[in-house]
């Protein structure tokens, strides 16, 4: 059950939050046990968010949050994956783009914690 936010300071258009929306789908794929059937995502553009001082280019903040744990080498994939992702979809250059990896053991879901 992987969740993906996505900040930036620009305005995403609904036709690229759809393509960004079936794209990281897939691309959820590469930490092992995860898909899209589990994934929740959501999208917040025009945000206030600022990097090294400036907000004047693209900029994006993603976090990623899973249930228990995966490898350095498959969160670093889904980093480029996601840096491609972003860069297609909406030209934000990777070097204005944070990833953050959450390892969560405590996940509920339906009522009830896994
Ligand atoms: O996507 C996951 O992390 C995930 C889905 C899922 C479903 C399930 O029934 C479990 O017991 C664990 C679990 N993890």
């Amino acid at each position: 059950m992987p969740y993906i936010s996505t900040k930036t300071n620009i305005t995403i258009p609904k036709e690229k939050e759809v393509k960004i929306k079936e794209r990281l789908g897939k691309a959820i794929s590469i930490l092992p046990g995860k898909s899209e059937n589990w994934l929740m995502l959501s999208f917040e553009g025009d945000s206030s968010l600022y990097f090294q001082g400036k907000s004047d280019k693209p900029i994006a903040f993603v976090e990623v949050k899973l249930f228990g744990k995966s490898s350095a080498e498959a969160y670093s994939k889904l980093t480029s994956e996601i840096s491609v992702i972003l860069k297609e979809e909406l030209s934000i250059d990777p070097g204005q783009i944070y990833v953050k990896y959450e390892e969560v053991s405590n996940w509920g879901y339906n009522g009830n914690n896994f």
